[in-house]
């Protein structure tokens, strides 16, 4: 039996706009150091799904729980408070700022403070923002003003940005989209050996079903608000209902293509 704690757990997650049932009694775990996929074509509810666990989105039933405390309905400062970090889609930087200031802000609100860059906290601040930026390759910029990064620096950031608040889980929306393709595959690498490192639980949504597919411990499937497949990726690339679903969306494909990969 596994001794890794469970790091959330979501039982029955329902929300409706009006008529169009966007979520529907989806339940599911994740347990420390786990890097879990929610995916699912367009208008599955994975966004509705996301804003609920992050305090966005307020379900109309069903409960979230973070390390065993209900987060169901909490805001989003005290989900982020009890350890539920994220990233955007649309990277969420100071660019004025430099790259160390960006972790130092974050590092100092983590800490309840308001930002001022000479006070003493900013100053401890200073060090530590320096070690997460190491941590994500970015230490040689730390320095560089932040609207001068190339977009897969601000990603790596972000990723360090979100680290400063300790999270023990990290909620990830598409987090490469509008990266190249090498790009894409060295912040998941990064991403999924950083939270390996700390057990932090990662769950991402993700178009791009190669980053799924090579990345992720676990997949979920949500198809119009239900969860119809869970499982490793070999299980879920096999699972027949999914095949049906994306055929002519790319996994299909996806799977022949690495079939004939490694052959
Ligand atoms: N604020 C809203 N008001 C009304 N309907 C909504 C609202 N938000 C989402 N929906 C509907 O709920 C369903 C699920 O949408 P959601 O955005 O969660 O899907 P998604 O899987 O994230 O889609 P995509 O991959 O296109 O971002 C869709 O039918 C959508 O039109």
């Amino acid at each position: 039996m596994s001794m890794v704690p469970t790091l959330l757990s979501v039982e029955g997650l329902t929300k409706s706009y009006g008529g169009v049932h966007a979520v529907r009694g989806v339940s599911f775990e994740l347990r420390a150091g786990e890097i879990l996929a929610l995916i699912g074509p367009n208008g599955a509810g994975k966004s509705t799904c996301f804003d609920m666990l992050n305090g966005q989105n307020i379900p109309d039933s069903g409960r979230i729980r973070v390390l065993g405390a209900e987060t169901t309905g909490k805001k989003p400062r005290v989900i982020w408070r009890m350890g539920v970090g994220r990233t955007f889609q649309i990277a969420a930087t100071f660019p004025t700022m430099t790259v160390r200031e960006n972790v130092q802000v974050a590092l100092v609100s983590h800490g309840g403070q308001l930002f001022n860059l000479w006070a003493s906290t900013a100053r401890h601040a200073r060090d530590e923002a320096g070690r997460l930026l190491d941590l994500v390759g970015m230490g040689a910029y730390a320095e560089r003003p932040c609207g001068e990064l190339a977009y897969g620096d601000v990603k790596r950031l972000e990723l360090a940005i979100a680290l400063a608040n300790q999270p023990k889980l990290l909620l990830m929306d598409e987090p490469t989209a509008g990266m190249a393709p090498r790009e894409r595959v060295e912040l998941m690498r990064l991403t999924a050996r950083i939270a390996r490192e700390q057990s932090i639980g990662v769950l991402f949504t993700e178009h791009d079903m190669d980053v799924v597919f090579e990345h992720a411990d676990r997949i979920l499937v949500l198809n119009r608000g239900s969860l119809i497949a869970e499982g490793s990726p070999e299980e879920v690339r096999g699972n027949a209902q999914v095949r049906a679903i994306y055929l002519g969306e790319g996994l299909v494909y996806d799977a022949r293509h690495r079939e004939g990969a490694s052959a």
